[in-house]
């Protein structure tokens, strides 16, 4: 899509509806366009989810007038997609699971003809879909399906906890895996692969020339020399000597318990964790309701929070949005680093 960075449109998709995500959807994107210099003052955005349900929210957060002007400025709009079945929220639906999916489908059908820039998501409950009958993991996994794009990764990001202008970026090799299948699911050709979706990303979409990537082991210690654990030394070594090879400025395997502290973190611009709690368990400790969630590797831009459906604070006003802020800065800023970059290869 021919576009300058003023004509940005994002789509943002408002996840569970018995859950948060049309809260902070609505909070959220109405602190961004008040914010004094936002970034966001040039940007359109299309909400993507049912009308009722989000002017019921509104109501219910005190926040129905202020919705009410932003859909007249004309930079907000609704894609109307019905509920399934009316929502209380807190009370999940199975009913209501293909309703997750139809808006999440638009996004990507918007991203893909050209009509977002990018898409930003609010949480879903994977098991209301995966009740329906559906198999579904997550967003990653279900628009690497959707966009025929056989390897994405998963990377979570904050602010350090000890360097607040510095963020600390945490990919996975492996994302929603029993943890039983997770020693298998590690290859090297799947390791090598992911530093290099990693690196391009990096480059083209966070405008970091030459990304340092710090890799973690897989078991306690990175294996003891093989004394608990071979797969350091017989698949995490060997893809990082090919990615070495390939040109990337890639380190470890670190024991993972020792990696997360200033002294390793503040020479590297991404951690490769091997699974999902190994990676997600320190970053959220230091940066949750602050971080956000992007994949990797999409043919489109992807942003979404770092928190999940918080049913229990739904219709509340209690759930924080910070997240969700950080979610659409995010991709904006992705979304005019691509720009650049095409232009740049242009
Ligand atoms: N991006 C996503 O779609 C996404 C991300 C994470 C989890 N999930 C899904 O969300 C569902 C619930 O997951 P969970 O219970 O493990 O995690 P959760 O993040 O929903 O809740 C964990 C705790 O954090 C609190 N919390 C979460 N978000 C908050 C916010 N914005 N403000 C204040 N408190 C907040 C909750 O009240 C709860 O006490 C699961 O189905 C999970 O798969 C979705
Ligand atoms: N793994 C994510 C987290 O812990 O925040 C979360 O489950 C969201 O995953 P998707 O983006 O794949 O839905």
């Amino acid at each position: 899509m021919a576009a300058t960075a003023a004509s940005l449109r994002l789509a943002i998709t408002t996840g569970e509806p018995a859950g948060i995500g049309p809260d902070i959807t609505l909070q959220a994107l109405l602190a961004e366009m008040e914010a004094p210099g936002s970034a966001h003052h040039a940007c359109t955005y299309t909400v993507i989810g049912d009308r009722t349900l989000l002017a019921e929210r509104a109501a219910l957060l005190g926040i129905a007038p202020a919705w009410q002007r932003a859909l007249d400025s004309g930079r907000v709009a609704i894609a109307h997609v019905p509920l399934g079945v009316p929502c209380i929220p807190g009370q999940l639906d199975t009913q209501n699971g293909a309703y997750v999916l139809a808006v999440l489908d638009e996004a990507i059908d918007g991203c893909q003809h050209g009509r977002y820039h990018g898409m930003v998501t609010a949480p879903l409950q994977k098991s209301v879909i995966a009740d329906t009958g559906i198999a579904f993991t997550g967003h990653t996994e279900y628009l690497a399906e959707r966009t025929g794009t056989p390897h994405v990764v998963m990377m979570l990001a904050g602010p350090q906890p000890a360097h607040a202008n510095a963020m600390l970026r945490v990919a996975l090799a492996t994302t929603h895996l029993p943890l039983r299948a997770v020693a298998d699911a590690i290859t090297t050709p799947l390791l090598v692969d992911a530093l290099h979706i990693i690196a391009h990303d990096l480059r083209r979409r966070f405008g970091l020339p030459k990304p340092r990537i710090l890799v973690t082991g897989l078991n306690p210690h990175a294996g003891e020399q093989g004394h608990l654990g071979r797969e350091e030394i017989d698949v995490i070594i060997p893809a990082l000597q090919q990615a070495a090879a390939d040109g990337l400025d890639v380190r470890g395997p670190y024991p993972a318990d020792t990696l997360f502290q200033p002294r390793y973190l503040q020479d590297a611009d991404c951690v490769l964790a091997m699974y999902h709690d190994q990676g997600l368990a320190p970053l959220k400790y230091g940066t949750f309701g602050h971080g956000i969630n992007v994949t990797l590797g999409l043919p489109l831009i992807r942003t979404s929070v770092d928190h999940g459906t918080a049913l229990d604070l739904a219709g509340t006003g209690r759930a924080e949005y910070g997240s969700m802020r950080a979610a659409l800065q995010a991709a904006v800023d992705m979304a005019r680093c691509e720009l650049s970059a095409r232009d740049a290869t242009a």
